[in-house]
């Protein structure tokens, strides 16, 4: 290379480095409004993350802690600007309707598009707008009340490969769960069954389990969190195949269904006519009638969504089943309580189908859930993207390209929210403990809340009510202390080991 060209190169090279700390200044100055935990020289605050996962809610509550009573740091990994929230009042901000701008999800969403491409959890602005729209009748209440026949069929099954533990000293129930959650979500979502709990691992869920253990693993890995050298990794390859089995089910559920709808016509009048009586929906067939600017959604915009559902819909109703009999098991008196419900409700008959009625009768067994997900929100902790510079309050300016993490966990074990946080008090729920819709965040708030929510809290109480109402639930031997892991959604690294006791 010619001096010139050499010259030249080291100008541009200064020149960029010059515009990149610049930027950076800027940043800093804009949120000097905010206490800046300080970090190490371009790294930022990278390496305190470097724990895993078991570490990451003790690295976050730390950062957080460090702003004292503000609740709110900013940290940086890599010149990235992140601010850590627990305050209450700033996550009504966020997440709050008037921040319509807030509604970008951060950039550790990417690692999901391979999977879910940019379906409802991961799009952004119009796109999100539009789905939102098209999805949300999916979960009337009419829709769901059909499905459940389905949490019943498949807690049913769950409840008698269940026997085989009776009278041991500890077992670990997640494996129990996480098949019976994965087999209701398909066959609500596609109206196909995978019968996950009665096979042996197939190939569906063998990679719905390598995708998820992917996207965790490139989170927190330095090499394949980057997209140009994700390629050169072991994950890469089995990723691909991964992908490939999980898309060409979905596709050909999709193709099936549409050919199916599209011959019985006349059927699908008696569908529209008579919701759930005649024959039973799954999301994807309502997926098949919805039209954007009165064209249909094509096939990939289908499986986007399909697929979305099968992620969030069974890993975060496995964990917080399982968190919640672990609770039960070994909270004796606030087992009684729900079981004394359940046999009130189910006087005549133990074993009748739990009709959607019932469900809505189960009011203990629904503040035993809510407060399992106030100690353990299966997603613990979830960002937005800052698009544009936005205006705080007071001339506080949030500057673009911050990620603002929204700390569920904190906020829900936060003192000044709730007497006693670190307790398991169902009665709690019973009257309004909680300080503001804001300070208790297990399926977020605002605009972009989970649309499961509902769908969710059907699921969990017929099952949970089909397993205590067949079995004691009791504390393992020896005694078994949950280890805490901030993976896709939150689990326990050691397993949920418990006792059970028929009835
Ligand atoms: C205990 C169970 C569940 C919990 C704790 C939970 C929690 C959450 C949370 C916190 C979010 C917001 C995430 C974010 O902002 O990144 C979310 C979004 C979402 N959830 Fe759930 N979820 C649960 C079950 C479900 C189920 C069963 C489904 C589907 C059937 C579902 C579908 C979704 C979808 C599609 C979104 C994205 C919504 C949007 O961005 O508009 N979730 N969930």
């Amino acid at each position: 290379m010619g001096f010139v060209a050499e010259l030249s190169a080291a100008v541009v090279l200064i020149g960029i480095v010059y515009w990149w700390f610049k930027n950076v200044n800027t940043v800093r100055n804009k949120l000097r409004w905010c206490v800046k935990k300080p970090g190490v020289p371009i790294l930022g605050n990278a390496l305190e993350f470097t724990g895993g996962s078991t570490e990451h809610l003790k690295t976050i509550g730390r950062c957080i802690e460090y702003s004292k009573e503000k609740k709110f740091t900013y940290i940086e990994f890599v010149y990235r600007p992140i601010i850590l929230i627990s305050n209450y009042k700033f996550l009504e901000f966020v997440l709050s309707s008037n921040s319509l701008k807030l509604i970008d999800k951060s950039d550790d969403y990417t690692y999901l598009v391979p999977w879910l491409g940019t379906g409802l959890l991961t799009s952004g602005g119009g796109k999100w707008k539009t789905r939102r729209r098209i999805l949300t009748p999916a979960f009337h209440f009419q829709i769901l009340e059909q499905f459940v026949e389905v949490f019943e069929s498949n807690g049913n099954i769950m409840v008698n490969r269940l026997k085989e533990e009776v009278d041991k000293n500890s077992f670990d129930i997640y494996p129990y769960i996480t098949l019976c959650t994965l087999d209701i979500i398909c066959e609500t979502a596609m109206g196909v069954s995978i019968n996950a709990q009665d096979k042996k691992e197939s190939e569906y869920v063998r990679s719905v389990k390598e995708m998820c253990r992917i996207i965790v693993e490139r989170s927190f890995s330095p090499i394949e969190m980057f997209d140009t050298l994700f390629p050169l990794s072991r994950n890469y390859k089995i990723q691909n195949q991964a992908i490939k089995v999980l898309h060409n089910n979905t596709y050909s559920v999709i193709r099936q269904r549409r050919k199916e709808l599209e011959e019985s016509k006349k059927q699908l009048v008696e569908i529209e006519d008579d919701v759930g009586t005649k024959k039973r929906m799954a999301f994807l067939d309502l997926l098949l009638k919805a039209t954007v600017d009165n064209k249909p959604l094509s096939n990939e915009d289908i499986r986007e969504e399909v697929d979305t559902f099968m992620f969030e819909g069974h890993d975060t109703t496995a964990s917080a089943i399982s968190f919640a009999i672990y609770l039960l098991a070994n909270h004796p008196e606030e087992q009684k309580k729900a079981y004394e419900e359940l046999n009130l409700i189910f006087a005549d008959d133990k074993n009748r189908p739990t009709g959607h009625r019932y469900l809505q009768e189960m009011k203990y067994l629904e503040n035993v859930i809510k407060e399992t997900l106030r100690l353990y929100p299966s997603v613990p902790f979830y960002a937005r993207m800052v698009n544009e510079d936005i205006e705080y309050e007071d001339g506080k300016v949030i500057p673009k390209d911050t990620s603002l993490v929204i700390f569920a966990y904190g906020v829900n074990r936060d003192k000044d929210n709730f007497k006693d946080p670190d307790s398991f008090i169902p009665s709690r729920f019973d009257g309004i403990d909680g300080k503001s819709p804001y300070s208790y965040l297990p399926f977020s708030a605002g605009p972009r809340n989970c649309i499961g929510q509902k769908f969710a809290m059907l699921e969990m109480k017929s099952t949970i009510s089909k397993i205590i109402r067949n079995y004691e639930l009791l504390p393992s031997i020896p005694e078994h202390k949950i280890v805490l892991a901030a993976e896709t959604v939150l689990k326990s690294a050691n397993g949920i080991k418990i006792r059970i006791k028929k009835r």
